[in-house]
């Protein structure tokens, strides 16, 4: 099988177009709820999208997108920004936004309305823009307005909630009159290869940013030139494929995984052998992607066998995934480093450790994570709280937890519409036990 495209990738993209000098076109962008929110948030904000079916021959669809007119060429007219639960368009948006010279208002799901928004909105009112709460203070619903041409320079925020606090305003960097020299006060960024792919992003796109020092990032003031950029496939999402054949003790197989990636899926070749499961690759033509097969592993009773690696640290958005795979082992595993995971698109901490608990497994949170003690064992609806990565732990369980019910799977449409198909065709090519 192959995966849809990057939802992180294809909406800094979007948002770099956005801000470019002249048409750029996304090719391979990822077509989900994320991704038509940031596209209707850049349209709200002036920018023109055309869709196009095959790009240059390739077979591959694209999108051209027409920047956003800025400060003082920007319409005088207010906007409104539909975030839905999107990290990436309510974190990334208000600073591009700053930069149109317009009253821009914002606002999302009413689960949206709980994820922490104050650092970003601090760091704005820092450059000079002036926040409006049109709720509680650090929380959608808020109204941006600025002069448009932000001076830019030294601003510090504390990014411990989020790494795209940082992303969401170097993305827009290059367009203050000083550029930015962004530091992050707290202990620890989470999600740190969201920030670097950040910074390889801009990079891409011919923007200079020096982040020789740890958490301090500066972006040079200039223009963005028009690009073409093509989405790789999202490693995130291709997870719950390639943790159901180590759930199951069958076999997977991705094509165009990219040898080189920032994203944080990368790592499945690494935690995936940490459960015990085999991962081969195997090079394709053109020397930039390998076919990836994991193997699951049997017991000599026939049964699928999840080894444990005791401890799991960091795994950021990949946790709700691992905890599936976790959750079927007989040994107990403790997820550390993974407290900035209350403020995603629900609590996942609470939400993992309900949905192990219901399906009669054991699990308890700690103060920076939780620990699962024993494995789930019996069928019951899984709850997906509108939470795409809910639903899909949800499914891992259900193919060997007999009697799972994942209540509204079609949450995943927040990051891959497909995933219903994908998962049934999965299921379906599978050799009959
Ligand atoms: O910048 C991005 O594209 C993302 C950053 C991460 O956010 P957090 O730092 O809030 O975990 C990640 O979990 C999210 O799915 C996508
Ligand atoms: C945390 C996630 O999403 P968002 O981009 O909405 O923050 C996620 O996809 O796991």
């Amino acid at each position: 099988m192959t995966v849809p495209a990057s939802k992180s990738l294809t909406n800094r993209y979007l948002l770099l177009a956005a801000l470019a000098e002249g048409p750029s076109v996304v090719v391979n962008a990822l077509e989900s709820r994320d991704s038509r929110l940031m596209l209707q948030a850049l349209e709200s904000l002036g920018a023109e999208v055309e869709h196009i079916e095959d790009w240059e021959g390739t077979g591959e669809a694209a999108v051209r997108l027409t920047p956003v007119p800025l400060a003082p060429e920007a319409s005088e007219a207010p906007a409104q920004v539909d975030c839905g639960l999107a990290g990436t368009v309510m974190r990334f948006l208000p600073a591009a936004a700053a930069l149109t010279g317009r009253r821009v208002a914002f606002d999302g799901d009413s689960e949206a309305r709980i994820r922490p928004m104050g650092a970003v909105l601090e760091g704005l009112s820092s450059l000079g823009a002036q926040i409006t709460d049109d709720g509680e203070p650090g929380y959608l619903p808020f109204t941006v307005e600025s002069p448009g041409d932000l001076e830019g320079g030294e601003v510090a925020i504390d990014a411990s909630a989020s790494s795209q606090f940082v992303s969401g305003l170097l993305l827009a960097g290059a367009r203050m009159r000083q550029g930015l020299r962004l530091r992050h006060t707290g202990q620890a960024v989470p999600s740190s290869e969201h920030v670097a792919m950040t910074v390889q992003v801009l990079r891409q796109a011919g923007v200079e940013v020096d982040d020789s020092e740890p958490f301090a990032w500066s972006v040079s003031p200039g223009p963005i030139p028009a690009f073409t950029a093509r989405v790789e496939p999202d490693l995130s999402n291709a997870g719950p494929f390639l943790v159901a054949a180590a759930a199951t003790g069958g076999e997977v197989t991705m094509r165009g995984w990219p040898k080189e990636s920032t994203q944080i899926g990368r790592r499945w070749t690494e935690l995936l052998p940490q459960f015990g499961a085999e991962v081969a690759t195997a090079e394709e033509p053109g020397g930039e992607t390998v076919t990836l097969t994991v193997r699951g592993v049997l017991a000599e009773d026939g049964t699928p066998r999840v080894h444990s690696p005791g401890t799991v640290d960091g795994t950021a958005e990949l946790t709700p995934t691992v905890a599936a795979l976790a959750a079927l082992s007989a040994e107990p595993t403790t997820f550390t480093s993974v407290e900035h995971l209350r403020g995603h698109e629900t609590d996942r901490l609470a939400a993992l450790v309900a949905e192990i608990r219901r399906l009669g497994g054991k699990a308890e949170e700690t103060a920076d994570g939780f620990r699962i003690t024993a494995p789930v064992r019996s069928g019951a609806t899984v709850l997906s709280y509108a939470d795409h990565r809910m639903a899909t732990f949800g499914a891992v369980l259900g193919l060997r937890v007999p009697e799972v019910l994942v209540e509204d799977i079609g949450c995943t449409s927040k990051t891959m519409p497909t995933f219903p198909e994908l998962w049934r065709s999965l299921i379906e090519e599978a050799p009959a036990a």
